[in-house]
């Protein structure tokens, strides 16, 4: 598999606040990555910085070979990167249908993927975005990033504030996407159980630099180490 994303040595923060602090990590092509971690340690600022909304002092970021630490938001966003923000961003006042038409790029993912792999979309096609439960904004917002067909999937903590019940459908769809559709992903996560299930390499951050890297299947199954750098152990 080829290299896709690499960050090398990146500071990274917001004004003269430094949030990253020489951060490195890779991610090859069809390869999914949870970054976890405490709050506040530059999870979301990761996600800020690949998507050029940050101010890097130091390091660099390429992407499919090309070094992009310099390049303007918008380019990256064409570039190939799916975004799905923390706070979702459907837009009120369109339909289900015009929010998935509206971003749409060509590629392999069109209306009719995205509703197979979230029918409640299909059945909520006329709703209003501002008539959706959580649950179906986030569904709405990642097919949205799917309309844009991606090469690398960023979710920002998908799972926040979402019943359990709705937690596991879109955990089904994630993984269906990184196991079967071969999408590489970035999964931001506070909780790392369900994070861990849906990716196949882990990061683990403190004070904006890696503290662990390995596969997750690995992580999931040390519950001593995964408390040490979480505080949360795995259930026995
Ligand atoms: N727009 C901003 N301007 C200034 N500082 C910011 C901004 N966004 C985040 N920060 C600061 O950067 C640090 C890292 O925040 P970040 O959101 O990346 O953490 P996180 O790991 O995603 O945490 P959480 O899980 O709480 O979202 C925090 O100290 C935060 O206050």
């Amino acid at each position: 598999m080829s290299e896709l994303l690499a960050f090398e040595a990146v500071t990274a923060g917001y004004g003269n606040a430094v949030v990253l602090d020489r951060l490195g990590f890779s991610i090859r092509a069809g390869e999914s990555l949870a970054i976890l971690g405490r709050n506040g340690v530059g999870k979301t600022t990761t996600l800020e910085t690949l998507m050029g909304n940050t101010r890097v002092s130091g390091g660099s970021i390429r992407w499919r070979g090309q070094d992009i630490t310099r390049a303007a938001a918008h380019q990256r966003a064409r570039a190939g990167l799916g975004w799905v923000p923390q706070e979702r961003e459907v837009f009120p006042s369109l339909t289900v249908e015009e929010n998935l038409g509206v971003v749409a790029r060509p590629g392999a993912w069109n209306l009719a993927r995205v509703y197979t792999l979230f029918p409640r979309l299909r059945e909520r096609r006329g709703n209003y975005g501002n008539q959706l439960s959580g649950g179906e904004q986030q569904m709405l917002a990642i097919g949205r990033a799917l309309m844009t067909n991606p090469q690398l999937l960023l979710l920002d903590e998908p799972m926040e504030g979402l019943a359990p019940i709705i937690v596991e459908e879109l955990a089904d769809a994630i993984r269906r996407l990184c196991e079967q559709e071969g999408l590489a992903s970035i999964v931001v996560e506070q909780h790392p159980v369900l994070a861990l299930e849906m990716t196949h390499q882990a990061i683990v951050l403190e004070r904006g630099t890696v503290v662990h890297a390995g596969p997750s299947a690995a992580l999931a199954a040390d519950s001593a180490r995964l408390d040490a750098l979480l505080g949360v152990g795995m259930p026995a």
